[in-house]
C-alpha cells in the first residue's frame, strides 16, 4: 500500500485542484490531502471558506481517500501520522522540493518529495485558479 500526500488551500474548487489531486492518486494507492489552516495562509489573501468546509469539500472527491485539516502550528504532525510514501508537491507551489527533503529527514520521516504537473487551460473563458475565479465574481456582481 503505497500512501500519497497532497496538500494546498483548496479555497472554491476547480478543475486545477482536481487535476492536481488526480495527478497526485496515480502515483500510490491511497490519497491523503492536508488542508492548509486559514491561520497559516500568509502568502495570498486569506480564504473565503473556513477549514472544515474546504476540507469536507476536498474528501468528497472520488480520487481522494482522506482530507485532513492541517495541524495549527507544526506542518510535520501530520505528516508523521500518515507516514506517507511520497508527498507531491503542487506544480506551483513556493515550497522547494530539496528543502522539504531535508526536513523530512532531520525529523527521521524517510519519504519521496516530486511535484505535480500542471493542468492546461482546455477552452477560452476556463478559469484555472481560485483568486481568477473570485476577480471574476467582484467584477461580475459587485
Ligand atoms: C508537506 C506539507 C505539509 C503541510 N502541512 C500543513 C499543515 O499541517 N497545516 C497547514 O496549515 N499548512 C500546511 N502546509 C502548508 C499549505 O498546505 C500550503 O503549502 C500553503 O498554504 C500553500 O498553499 P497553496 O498552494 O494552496 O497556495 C503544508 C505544506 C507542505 C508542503
Ligand atoms: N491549473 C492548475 N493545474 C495544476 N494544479 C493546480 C492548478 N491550480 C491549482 N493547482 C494546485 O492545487 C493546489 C492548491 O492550489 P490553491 O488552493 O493555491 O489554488 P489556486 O487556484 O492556485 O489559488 P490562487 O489562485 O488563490 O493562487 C496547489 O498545489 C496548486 O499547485
Amino acid at each position: 500500500m503505497r500512501r500519497v500526500i497532497a496538500q494546498g488551500t483548496f479555497d472554491i474548487l476547480h478543475p486545477g485542484h482536481v487535476h492536481y489531486l488526480s495527478d497526485a492518486a496515480s502515483l500510490g494507492d491511497e490519497l491523503h490531502v492536508i488542508i492548509a489552516r486559514g491561520e497559516n495562509v500568509t502568502h495570498k489573501p486569506k480564504p473565503i471558506l473556513d477549514d472544515r468546509q474546504r476540507r469536507d469539500m476536498v474528501a468528497a472527491l472520488d480520487v481522494v481517500d482522506e482530507a485532513h485539516l492541517g495541524h495549527a502550528e507544526d506542518i510535520f504532525v501530520p505528516i508523521e501520522k500518515i507516514d506517507p510514501d511520497v508527498i507531491v508537491l503542487g506544480y506551483d507551489q513556493h515550497h522547494d522540493e530539496a528543502g522539504i527533503k531535508a526536513a523530512l529527514d532531520a525529523r527521521g520521516i524517510d519519504c519521496e518529495v516530486t511535484r505535480a504537473t500542471p493542468r492546461e487551460q482546455r477552452h477560452d473563458d476556463e478559469l484555472l485558479s481560485t483568486g481568477r475565479i473570485i476577480d471574476r465574481i467582484v467584477e461580475r456582481r459587485c
